[in-house]
Parts: structure tokens; C-alpha cells; sequence
């Protein structure tokens, strides 16, 4: 069975990608997957990285307000349609998936058309542009959480998975991850990671607060700044007289391929609020501070952060509150009190949808055509 997967941009719509691919290729033996991207998105590194065969198209998101940009946006997208056609017959799959971001647009229009099945994945409470138009022409959406029902009026076609985590993530021990990341055992470990672009209000209010942070013994801090912020996180430590000479309480990097490990490592995650992280983070059952990215598509964030707030599985810091200290506080409040961080651990476990990666790979199976395998 031939499938192409695809989807890009930022880490949140590759990795649930990567998942339903392996989650393929361990259900069916002669699956032959082609994942698509963009040059510029992640994908095109992250992608060939998983071992994955991959193909790319030329699209952009459309630039507003309408402009001459506009238009050349649209060329690019006509443009990208031409691309994905033709892969798609050379490629011949069985079936399209699309995780979103704009690289599914005229892929997963390209094969509606042409009579191929396509089945959506939506990450966010708030769905994107992209997937929104498309629900129109695919056989079938996968969405993640019940909230964004309402967004897709053609009932019999959505279904309410939860979103597929990659395996390594799932069944790594701590120990493991403390191990590949040359972590103590014995401390309790705070990963922070502002999603896979990183995150500088976050980087800035963290460096702000390590000069009383690192006092602690007993903690250690495992920061992932993203690939752009790690030259400035460098010179927001250097601000506070922090440095990394011989320090081992906290290890700073700009991003990490193998997040099974930090994850596996963490007691405790300081995050923002992105629809596959927290995925990531309910299913290993981790308590966090989340701080939602203010400028995300109608602030998908803030409600992907509430739900965890609401179960009591996360303390939520608002971007405008971190000014004023917030985030030490909620922070200091979950490494001393060791009963509530068991609390949110649990409240978080309660939340992961374990069976999101089956039920997904049945629906791609249920659609594609069988007559063509
Ligand atoms: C700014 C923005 O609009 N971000 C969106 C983007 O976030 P983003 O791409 O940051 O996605 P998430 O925060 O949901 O997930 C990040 C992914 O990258 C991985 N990772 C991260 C850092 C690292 O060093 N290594 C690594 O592997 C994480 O394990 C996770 O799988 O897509 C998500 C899913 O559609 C949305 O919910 C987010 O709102």
C-alpha cells in the first residue's frame, strides 16, 4: 500500500506525521510512505533525520492584508498544485494524509481531485485555515480535541482521536533519559522548551529567574532554547552573571532531535502550550507551568493550556504575566509541594489518549481504496 503523508512548518504538525508513518509501518508490511514538504519548513530536516523518502513543493501562506504579495502567494500555492500532481502521479498512492500547515493545502486539494482518499489530522482545539477549507473535500478528519467538533459541520466524517505521539516517547524510562543527557539521578529535572521554533519571552523571564532557581541543591535544569534563541539565551545568562563554566545544574541547548530523552528525564516541564507537546506531556503524566504563545491563530494556545489548567494537570502563566515574576512563582510552588506535583501528574496521566495512533491507522485503512492495493 502506497501513502503519502504530509504536513510541515513548525514541529507540531511533523511529529503527529512521523507518528501515524511509523504507526504504518508497523501495522502493514509492504507499506511504501512518501512524506512531502516544503524546503523551508522543519520537515526538511526533521524528515529525512527519521529515514523517511521525501519530496518537497513549492507554497507559502497567503499574505495579509491583500497586497502584490498576495498574489504571489496565490501563484505559489497554483504553482505547488502543478508540483503535488505530479508527484502524485508518479507516486500513485492509495491514500493522502495531511497534518496541516500550508504544504497540505494543494497537496491534499490536488488528490481530493484527482479521486484519491485523504483524511485530515487536526492538532488544535481552534482549527487552521488550511484544514478548515479542506474538511470540504477529504473523506475523513481526525481531531484532537472535543472542542473543535464544532468547527466541522459534516459530522460523519470527523472522528475524535486525540493526537498521535511517536512511540519512542512513550515507553522510554527516566533513567534512560537522565543517562543520554549526562543528568543527575538523584535531582529533580526541569525541562523547558518553548515548542520546537523556542520561545524568547520564555528564554528571557527563565534566564531572569535561574540566579535564585539554581540555589537549589536538589534541582536541575535541562533548557532547549529553539534553534534561533540560543546565541541570545547565552547573553541574557551573561546579563544575570550566570555562567555555564563547569555548572551542571543547568545544561542549555538549542534543540534536541531525540526528545523521548528530556521527556523521559523531566519531573517537571516549563513549556508553551502546542497541541502535540502537551500530547507529549499528558501522556507521560508530567506536571507543568504552561505559558501559551499570545500570537498563535485565534490564541489556539491559551484554550489547548486551559483544558490542562481546568483538570488541574498544568498551572497556565499568561506571555504579558511573566513581567511581573508569575512564572517563578507558579514554578517554586511545584518543586516544594510534592503532593501537588503527584496530583498533576495524575490529572495529566487522565488525559492522554493512549489509543490515538490505532484508531487513526484503522481510519486510514478503513479509506483507503482497497481495490487499489
Ligand atoms: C507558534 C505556533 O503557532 N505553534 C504551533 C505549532 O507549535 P510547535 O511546532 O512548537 O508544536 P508543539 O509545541 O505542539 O510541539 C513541538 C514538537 O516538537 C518537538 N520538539 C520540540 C523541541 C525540541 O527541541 N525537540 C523536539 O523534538 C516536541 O517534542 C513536539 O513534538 O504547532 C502546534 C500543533 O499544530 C500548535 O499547537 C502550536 O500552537
Amino acid at each position: 500500500m502506497r501513502i503519502i503523508i504530509t504536513g510541515g512548518g513548525t514541529g507540531g504538525h511533523i511529529y503527529p506525521a512521523l507518528a501515524i508513518a511509523k504507526g504504518l509501518q508497523n501495522k502493514i508490511r509492504e507499506a511504501e510512505i512518501l512524506y512531502v514538504g516544503t524546503k523551508k519548513g522543519l520537515e526538511a530536516e526533521i524528515v529525512p533525520k527519521a529515514g523517511l523518502p521525501f519530496q518537497t513543493i513549492s507554497v507559502e501562506g497567503l499574505s495579509r492584508p491583500f497586497s502584490y504579495r498576495t498574489l504571489a502567494s496565490v501563484f505559489k500555492a497554483c504553482k505547488g498544485c502543478w508540483e503535488g500532481w505530479h508527484i502524485l502521479r508518479a507516486f500513485r498512492p492509495h491514500v493522502v494524509i495531511g497534518t496541516g500547515g500550508y504544504v497540505c493545502g494543494p497537496l491534499v486539494f490536488a488528490a481530493a481531485t484527482l479521486g484519491i482518499p485523504t483524511l485530515l489530522h487536526e492538532q488544535n482545539a481552534v482549527p487552521g485555515l488550511t484544514n478548515r477549507i479542506l474538511a470540504r473535500l477529504v473523506d475523513g478528519i481526525c481531531v484532537t480535541f472535543e472542542d473543535s467538533l464544532k468547527y466541522f459541520p459534516a459530522k460523519e466524517k470527523v472522528h475524535l482521536t486525540g493526537l498521535p505521539v511517536r512511540q519512542e516517547i512513550m515507553g522510554m524510562e527516566r533513567l534512560t533519559g537522565i543517562k543520554a543527557l549526562g543528568l543527575s539521578a538523584n535531582k529533580t529535572t526541569i525541562v523547558v522548551t518553548g515548542g520546537s521554533r523556542g520561545a524568547r519571552s520564555l528564554n528571557l523571564a527563565m534566564s531572569r529567574a535561574y540566579g535564585k532557581l539554581l540555589q537549589r541543591d536538589q534541582v536541575q535544569f535541562y533548557h532547549i532554547t529553539g534553534p534561533g534563541g540560543y546565541e541570545e539565551m547565552l547573553s541574557f545568562l551573561a546579563q544575570e552573571n550566570i555562567s555555564l563554566d563547569g555548572r551542571e545544574n543547568l545544561r542549555i541547548v538549542p534543540y534536541l532531535y531525540e526528545m523521548e530523552y528530556a521527556l523521559a528525564a523531566a519531573d517537571i516541564i516549563v513549556g508553551r502550550a502546542g497541541a502535540s507537546f502537551l500530547s507529549e506531556i499528558m501522556l507521560r503524566g508530567l506536571p507543568s507551568v504552561l505559558v501559551p504563545y499570545p500570537y498563535a491563530a485565534a490564541n489556539h494556545q491559551e484554550y489547548n493550556a486551559r483544558s490542562l489548567e481546568k483538570k488541574g494537570a498544568a498551572k497556565m502563566v499568561l506571555d504579558q504575566e511573566l513581567e511581573q515574576g508569575k512564572l517563578f512563582t507558579a514554578l517554586e510552588e511545584i518543586i516544594n509541594n510534592v503532593s501537588l506535583r503527584a496530583e498533576m501528574a495524575e490529572a495529566a496521566k487522565g488525559m492522554g489518549k493512549i489509543n490515538a495512533l490505532d484508531e487513526i491507522t484503522q481510519l486510514i485503512v478503513g479509506i483507503s481504496k482497497p481495490e487499489q492495493r
